[in-house]
């Protein structure tokens, strides 16, 4: 029985979490949070995640007290930057796993998980959708076996409500397709707009659309003379993000300190 404490239940994927993890016979979800000082602090997480069970666990407003006493193996969270790093803290301070499925950090807040890692195991993922780490690998070996002569772009699309542009994944595609590529990030172009000319020889696109309900769209694009290959990924709910966080989190407990990614969890051959 892996022993989990899910952080942020009240959002989109930490209610996703608490409901696929109550329905899992190998997890007990051991703890569960909110934002500090959150009126939902001291509620049945049930409740919080909307169940519409109680799960007899109390919804707490810091990570540290729905640790006390919980003995967890792992935390899960889905929160946001900042909260995550803080919760990377309380769980390297207490020896306690995490998976991380929060996007948008800094160059320096990944440099501060990476630390964190030195101390607990961590898997952090931009997406822990099987299907999509099988298409970030796929879109290195197309890149790498059509070469220079195709034009790439990245197009992501997901719900109004996202705080970061581009998606993590997004990202985490154009950093596998400038190395398979041989590229550096300064031929990432982000936005055109006005007079750009043409398009310059090894420039990779990436661009994000935001609307509506949109759970998360991934598609890149090889452009080449008289041929196009579109390799898209579209999820249609939530359920197989937390669906991998929960693999994730059955794998990481117990491992030894380190930043592991989903390549890991998967088994795959080498990291894109
Ligand atoms: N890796 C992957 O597969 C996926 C990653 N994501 C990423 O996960 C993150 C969350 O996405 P989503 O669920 O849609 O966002 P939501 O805004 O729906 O959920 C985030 C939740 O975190 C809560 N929260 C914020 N700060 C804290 C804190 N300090 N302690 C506890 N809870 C806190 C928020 O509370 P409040 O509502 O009170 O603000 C909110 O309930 C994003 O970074 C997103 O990009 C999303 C889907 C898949
Ligand atoms: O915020 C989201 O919703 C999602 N975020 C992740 C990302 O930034 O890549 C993954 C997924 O597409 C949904």
């Amino acid at each position: 029985m892996t022993r989990t404490v899910i952080t942020g239940i009240s959002g989109r994927m930490g209610s996703t979490l608490v409901r696929l993890a109550k329905a899992a016979s190998d997890l007990a979800v051991v703890g569960a949070t909110v934002r500090p000082g959150s009126p939902l602090s001291g509620q049945d997480a049930g409740l919080v995640a909307r169940l519409g069970t109680p799960l007899d666990v109390l919804a707490q407003d810091d990570l540290g007290r729905a640790l006390d006493g919980a003995k967890a193996d792992v935390v899960v969270d889905f929160t946001g930057p900042e909260a995550t790093l803080h919760h990377a803290k309380v769980c390297a301070g207490r020896g306690v796993a995490l998976v991380v499925g929060t996007t948008g950090f800094t160059p320096e807040g990944r440099a501060r998980l990476a630390e964190h890692a030195k101390r607990i195991p961590i898997v952090a993922a931009p997406n822990m959708s099987v299907g999509v780490n099988l298409v970030i690998r796929m879109a290195a070996e197309l890149a790498r076996v059509l070469g220079p002569s195709f034009d790439v772009e990245v197009l992501e699309a997901h719900h109004r409500m996202k705080k970061d542009a581009p998606s993590g994944t997004a990202l985490k595609l154009a950093e596998v397709l400038v190395d398979a590529l041989g590229r550096s990030k300064d031929d990432l172009t982000f936005a055109r707009e006005g007079q750009t000319g043409a398009r310059p020889p090894g420039e990779i696109g990436v661009q994000a659309l935001r609307g509506g309900d949109v759970v998360g769209e991934h598609t890149v694009y090889f452009f080449g003379e008289g041929e196009r290959i579109e390799l898209t990924h579209r999820a249609t709910n939530r359920d197989q993000f937390a669906t991998g966080a929960l693999r994730a989190a059955r794998w990481v407990a117990g491992r030894a300190p380190g930043l592991y990614d989903m390549a890991d969890v998967l088994g795959l051959q080498g990291k894109t």
